[in-house]
């Protein structure tokens, strides 16, 4: 999509908008050729060129009337402009968004967090900025035609000098259109290194402090922020020398038209209200050209930065960006609905085969993975570290694109994974649950209405009760950033009593087992089975309470089924499972 197309569609979301825009600043931009023509008519009648018409009081009071009207077009062009930029710049960050969190959700965008939030706030800010100042590029043009006319029928070849530089103007800055899209797009890439870094560090302080690395943190830190120097640098001196350009361009004309002005007022073709509308609009022609070519480079910065919102598509079809749908800015925001529970619903079997993902980068994930799970089953999904236990369940559940193979729901091919196992088809508690800066209430409901017996359920099925009492403020405890306030195991009985609340027809755990310590896990799959009422489980772990009760158990090795049957069955014939059983010996 070109650059123009791509603005074009934006436009359009507020067509209306854009136009009483463009209006008001074309009004602006011509506003000013009417004082032009009063300060002309007041010289020629002080020096005599012209009859004595208006008065002088007149004269004045018009100025002013002039000046007014144009300071309530400036408010109102103001007014047209935020509302028209707030909308399109809201429009792109929600179709981005929209479209991140339609993507596979372990791979959801292909930069850092850091990047992408420096892509949601300055590339649309770029690209808000380049359609804002086209309606100003249009009104200035107009004003510039207008002043032309009334110029060259004072004088031509004067009228000439003022133009001529804008022709200088834009010729330079075509021929420096690729160096400048160079260092931008350069310093871009060095601003979102640096967010990158800042967001990493301060997720990872623990980490960094473990590993002793805070000088060599610091150190990269330093290096990034030094690219960055050098890339803006380059980037401004580049954007500076061109605005110079184009003001001393104008200056150089603005001598010429002095020098001929003395000479045609000396042999007298030339009055001194000609050279006062000369002079004033001259004033304004300079702003327009400055104004042009500042217009122009924002239109090639706006490229890069197409490109560079293009790219956290992932390749999708770029007019996802410019998509049209409603921004809700008025009113109160529809509430959360909860999906409808139909019978088709329903979990009688969910049947796999040949599913596969392997990881672009490393070759490693899972290969030609089939297994069955009926209503109510309890399937332990078991393997060693980096068997591909957490790939494979993240395959099923849509979060990673599946590469082959097929799912199936109570027979029904299942087309969009990522759309279909959400709630009340089925919930997650991934391996690192997220958790957010509110309440443990907020946290457990993220959005959704439940009524309280329902939360105390999933509350009591997690283990999570006792931890309630001990957090001061019980459900309305505000559990810090991340959750950083609740303990390695309360965050991940936050997150199973998160999806347990959601009453889901298949609950798929990714190990407890890292942050529960073996009697709280097994007391949570008592409580579990007691309530669970027909929903399925599909649970990775190595633990014996979960290996123990499960109906099925299935052993991944390098990504691949090794032994799939029941608990006592691959004790015997398994080799594998036998080497997980008696080493975790709990
Ligand atoms: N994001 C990734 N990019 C590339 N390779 C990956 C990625 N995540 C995992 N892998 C590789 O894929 C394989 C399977 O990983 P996976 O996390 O599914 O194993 P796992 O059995 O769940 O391990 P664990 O018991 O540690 O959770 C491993 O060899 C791992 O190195």
């Amino acid at each position: 999509m070109t650059t123009f197309t791509f603005l074009w569609r934006l436009t359009r979301y507020r067509l209306g908008l854009y136009f009483l825009n463009a209006l008001a600043w074309t009004l602006i931009y011509l506003a000013p050729i009417v004082p032009g023509l009063l300060t002309k008519a007041f010289f020629d009648m002080l020096s005599g060129s012209s009859p004595y018409e208006l008065g002088l009081g007149m004269i004045i009071v018009l100025l002013v009337a002039a000046a007014l009207g144009r300071v309530v077009l400036i408010i109102f062009g103001f007014m047209t402009d935020v509302q028209f930029r707030f909308r399109i710049g809201g429009l792109l960050r929600r179709n981005l968004l929209s479209h991140v969190l339609k993507e596979p959700g372990a791979r959801a965008i292909p930069t850092s967090p850091g990047e992408a939030i420096s892509s949601f706030r300055d590339d649309v800010e770029q690209v808000e900025e380049t359609v804002s100042w086209s309606v100003d590029a249009f009104g200035m043009t107009l004003f510039a035609a207008v002043s032309c006319y009334i110029l060259i029928g004072i004088n031509a070849q004067m009228t000439l000098w003022v133009f001529l530089p804008l022709v200088l103007v834009v010729t330079v800055a075509q021929l420096s259109t690729a160096m400048l899209q160079k260092y931008r797009a350069a310093s871009r890439e060095a601003t979102s290194q640096v967010t990158g870094a800042i967001s990493e560090m301060f997720s990872t302080v623990q980490s960094i402090q473990v590993a002793g690395a805070e000088d060599r943190v610091i150190r990269r830190f330093k290096e990034l922020g030094e690219q960055r120097r050098e890339a803006m640098l380059k980037d401004r001196l580049l954007s500076t020398s061109l605005e110079s350009i184009f003001s001393n361009a104008v200056n150089f004309g603005t001598g010429l038209i002095l020098i001929l002005a003395a000479d045609s007022m000396r042999t007298g073709t030339f009055t001194v209200g000609d050279f006062a509308l000369f002079v004033y609009y001259l004033n304004f022609v300079t702003q327009f050209i400055q104004n042009f070519g500042k217009f122009m480079t924002y239109f090639k910065q706006s490229t890069v930065a197409q490109e560079r919102l293009q790219s956290l598509l992932q390749g999708a079809p770029a007019e996802r960006l410019t998509e049209h749908h409603p921004l809700l800015l008025r009113g109160n925001l529809p509430e959360p609905q909860e999906a409808e529970r139909r019978p088709e619903d329903r979990l009688q079997q969910l049947s796999v085969a040949g599913l596969t993902y392997r990881y672009p980068e490393t070759g490693r994930g899972i290969e030609g993975i089939d297994f069955e799970l009926g209503r109510g089953a309890f399937v332990v999904i078991t393997g060693r570290v980096g068997s591909g236990k957490t790939t494979l369940v993240r395959t099923l559940l849509g979060l990673l694109p599946k590469q082959a193979g097929e799912i199936r729901w109570n027979g029904k091919r299942v087309e969009d994974p990522s759309e279909f196992f959400i709630p009340p088809h089925s919930a997650y508690t991934p391996q690192i649950p997220r958790l957010y800066s509110d309440t443990l209430q907020n946290n457990i409901l993220l959005g959704m209405r439940a009524d309280p017996a329902r939360v105390g359920r999933a509350v009591h099925a997690a283990v999570l009760e006792e931890d309630l009492e001990r957090l001061g403020a019980g459900m309305e405890t505000v559990i810090g950033p991340r959750g950083v306030k609740l303990s390695g195991g309360q965050a991940q009985r936050t997150a199973a009593a998160r999806m347990f609340v959601r009453e889901a027809e298949l609950l798929v755990f990714d190990d407890l087992s890292s942050a529960l310590d073996v009697d709280t896990e097994s007391r949570l799959w008592e409580r579990l089975e007691e309530q669970r009422s027909g929903a399925a489980c599909l649970v990775v772990s190595h633990r014996r309470s979960a290996l123990a009760r499960a109906d099925r158990i299935l052993v991944l090795k390098d990504g691949r089924v090794e032994a799939s049957g029941r608990l006592e069955e691959l004790l015997e014939r398994s080799e594998e499972l036998r080497r997980l059983w008696y080493r975790g010996e709990e």
